[in-house]
């Protein structure tokens, strides 16, 4: 179990964490993200207790932690996976995981569970990456940490070793039981792994929310741009929808006036470009992607959208082509007025 109320954490009376708040389900996993200096690490260490709270209190079972009551890391019972792994370099695999446990089943355990067997008697330096993270992260499971601190655990491997070690990552704590903290500068990691994710700016946490509902229905703008391609279209609402230059989409649930000025969050698979003489805009340019193609397109009036089209659909630039709103769910509103 942790609960942490809200913590603030101060560097030489400068404020590197403000007021943040996050109690962790039983087995749930939270990712943090946000830009470079937002606090996620600040956060973790305080958890980790290798730094004290400047205010607030940390509950990490029956310990509670403030800025006058300590308890040493080693007492916490809290897993830590870093970028750097940080293997005993002298022990091979197995001893690396089972170190200084007295009942080596759980190292036995985690070893096969995350596929390191054949591997057992390896030193740390003949590991790949992603060999080497596995066998960081079978140490702290078998250690049955109450909680696990994970920061930027596939920052050092590449993109397709990434992508499916996470997957992995995800499944080994589920299957343990334990709640996590995951801090990633990865957006796509972020939403893919965690039950909810928390989006950090300067300190303080913006949005606490299931990955979905951060990405279509960001509190902020920060937030919406943080964690994708965001445009904000002016809309009007009318007969329960939502009317803009690029067509009507449906209301959500949120309560607006009629006649209200919004601005749309719109994003790139939000959007559907035909071949049209008269249209409202022209092709900039359009990038391949593979399974699809990216293009910045420009409406007659001056602004510039990205849309996301299958890879099938090409255009030439300078091609005349009319862009509409084809999201079929409700888009996330914000008010004219709000500052960006
Ligand atoms: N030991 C320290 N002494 C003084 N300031 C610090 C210290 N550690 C971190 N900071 C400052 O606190 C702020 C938050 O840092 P922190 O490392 O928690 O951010 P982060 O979101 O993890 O950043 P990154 O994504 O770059 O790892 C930054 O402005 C940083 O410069």
């Amino acid at each position: 179990m942790l609960e942490i109320d809200h913590l603030s954490i101060l560097y030489d009376n400068s404020a590197a964490v403000e007021d943040f708040s996050l109690a962790l389900a039983a087995d749930e996993i939270v990712t943090l993200v946000g830009p470079t200096g937002c606090g996620k690490t600040s956060v973790l260490r305080a958890v980790a207790g290798l730094i004290a709270p400047s205010s607030g209190e940390i509950r990490i079972g029956a310990h509670r932690i403030d800025a006058k009551r300590q308890v040493p890391p080693e007492k916490r019972g809290v897993g830590l996976v870093f970028q750097d792994f940080a293997l005993f370099p002298h022990l091979n695999v197995e001893d690396n995981i089972a170190f200084r446990l007295k009942d080596r089943a759980p190292a036995e355990h985690w070893l096969r569970t995350l596929g390191m067997e054949k591997h057992r008697h390896a030193m740390p330096d003949t590991l790949s990456g992603g060999q080497k993270q596995r066998v960081a992260l079978a140490r702290a499971l078998a250690h049955a940490p109450s909680v696990l601190l994970l920061d930027e655990p596939l920052a050092s491997l590449d993109a397709a070793l990434k992508a499916e070690l996470r997957w992995q990552i995800r499944l080994a704590l589920k299957a343990a039981g334990v709640p996590a903290i995951w801090v990633t500068h990865d957006q796509t990691e972020a939403l893919s792994v965690g039950d909810r994710m928390g989006v950090m700016r300067a300190g303080r946490l913006e949005q606490l929310d299931s990955a979905d509902v951060c990405f279509r229905k960001p509190a902020t703008r920060f937030v919406a741009g943080f964690l994708g391609d965001a445009a904000f279209v002016p809309g009007r609402i009318e007969a329960q929808r939502v009317h803009t230059a690029l067509g009507d989409t449906p209301l959500g649930d949120e309560a607006y006036a009629e006649g209200a000025a919004v601005d749309v969050l719109v994003r790139p698979d939000d959007l559907s470009l035909r071949r049209a003489t008269q249209g409202n805009s022209l092709i900039e340019w359009s990038r391949y992607e593979g399974e699809t193609r990216l293009h910045g397109v420009r409406l007659r009036q001056g602004e510039q959208l990205l849309v996301r089209t299958n890879h099938e659909d090409q255009f030439e630039e300078g091609e005349a082509v009319d862009m509409r709103i084809c999201a079929g769910h409700a888009l996330a509103l914000f008010e004219r007025s709000a500052a960006a």
